[in-house]
């Protein structure tokens, strides 16, 4: 990819001379993780949809395109009365600078989609997205009646971006409006790493019937989807990796520090601040391994269990960090609508037969 990078080259602290990469380089890897289990969730997804009164896709704030998966895209299109909700999660974790809100809303605006931020494990955030389903609720029953099912909405999103635990979270709210005190288990599982949930629920209940309203309102939690290879490309498999949306080891943990690092430069270059790595602010680097001998708590430690535990680091709690390079660099030509659409003419048309045969044929998943 050509990047046509605007001219305002901030210099980093009192380093004058040092020049982040605009480009990384294309290591050899897999360049997709997607699953028979992730084609079988798709049929039952499409076949949900007609069902359902709203899509809610989860993204990961700190790589709003590389976590939006034009998959759903295709799917959703075929049924217009559905409403769709973008939700980013990791609020908690986001770049606290104003631009890449402004940046955010202005990409969202371009294709009319609305938007909230939240951290699923917070329960104000969580009760604002009930809110959000309580009013859409109510606006459908003042226009339509009661709805003999409930209010459905779909819970989707790429794997690890926290749908099961923005069910739980919603869970505990209605669990603990109509039981008091009594403990209850979670209904999803939630964990650190990719792919946890690999069935679609059933129905989950978040509300019950009440004087304002007669409908009940329900979620449906997905396995999360991830891209199939010909909508993906290095940086997007690289990004994912660092959000821990495809397995980890499926990228060389020096690639992921390599591109972690590529990405820390880059945003120092627009924030000029922040001690990202140690000495990001006085002496930057390129090198990788410099920064890993940097890193290195001992000489026993060697330079992969080093990279693996700061990328780690980075992928749990890393606050203040983008992982999608178009977002760093201010690059005047990006358009979100192209961008969007460009994904959606690699896609092509979704054939699941076409999906399972390829990913049956091929080991490396690549297709
Ligand atoms: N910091 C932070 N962590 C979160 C947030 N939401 C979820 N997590 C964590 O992210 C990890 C993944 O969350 P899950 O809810 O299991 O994600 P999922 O999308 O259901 O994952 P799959 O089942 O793989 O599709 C867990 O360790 C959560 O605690 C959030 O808003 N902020």
């Amino acid at each position: 990819m050509h990047i046509n990078v605007r001219g305002t080259r901030k210099i980093i602290s009192n380093v004058s001379s040092f020049t982040p990469r605009y480009e990384f380089p294309k290591y050899s890897m897999p360049l997709t993780d997607f699953k028979g289990h992730q084609v079988k969730a798709l049929k039952t997804f499409e076949k949900l949809l007609p069902q359902m009164n709203m899509i809610i896709e989860l993204r990961d704030i700190r790589a709003p395109l590389s976590t939006r998966n034009v998959v759903f895209d295709r799917i959703a299109r075929k049924e217009h009365d559905v409403m769709k909700l973008v939700v980013y999660t990791r609020k908690d974790l986001m770049p606290g600078n104003k631009p890449y809100i402004g940046k955010l809303k202005n990409w969202h605006e371009e294709l009319g989609e609305k938007f909230i931020l939240l951290d699923c494990r917070n329960k104000t955030d969580v009760r604002n997205l009930l809110k959000i389903l309580e009013w859409q609720n109510y606006e459908l029953e003042t226009n339509g009646g009661y709805l003999p099912m409930g209010y459905r909405a779909l819970i989707t999103g790429m794997p690890n971006v926290g749908k099961s635990t923005l069910i739980n979270s919603l869970r505990t709210i209605f669990h603990n409006q109509v039981n008091m005190g009594r403990k209850f288990k979670k209904v999803a599982k939630t964990g650190a790493e990719a792919g946890v949930t690999r069935a679609t629920s059933e129905v989950i209940r978040v509300t019950s019937r009440n004087t304002e309203s007669r409908n009940e309102i329900y979620l449906i939690d997905t396995p999360g989807i991830g891209v199939p290879g010909r909508v993906s490309d290095h940086n997007r498999m690289l990004g994912l990796a660092l959000c821990g949306s495809v397995k980890n080891n499926l990228v060389d943990p020096i690639f992921q520090a390599d591109y972690l690092l590529y990405l820390m430069n880059l945003q120092n270059l627009n924030d000029g601040r922040t001690e990202l790595y140690p000495g990001s602010t006085n002496s930057p680097t390129n090198d990788i391994y410099d920064v890993l001998r940097r890193l290195q708590v001992n000489k026993s430690q060697n330079e992969k269990s080093t990279a693996i535990e700061w990328t780690n680091k980075w992928r749990l709690h890393g606050k203040g960090i983008i992982f999608d390079p178009e977002v760093l660099l201010n690059n005047d030509e990006f358009s979100y609508k192209n961008y969007v659409n460009d994904q959606l003419e690699k896609l092509g048309d979704l054939s699941y037969e076409g999906l399972s045969n390829k990913l049956k044929g091929n080991p490396n998943q690549v297709f």
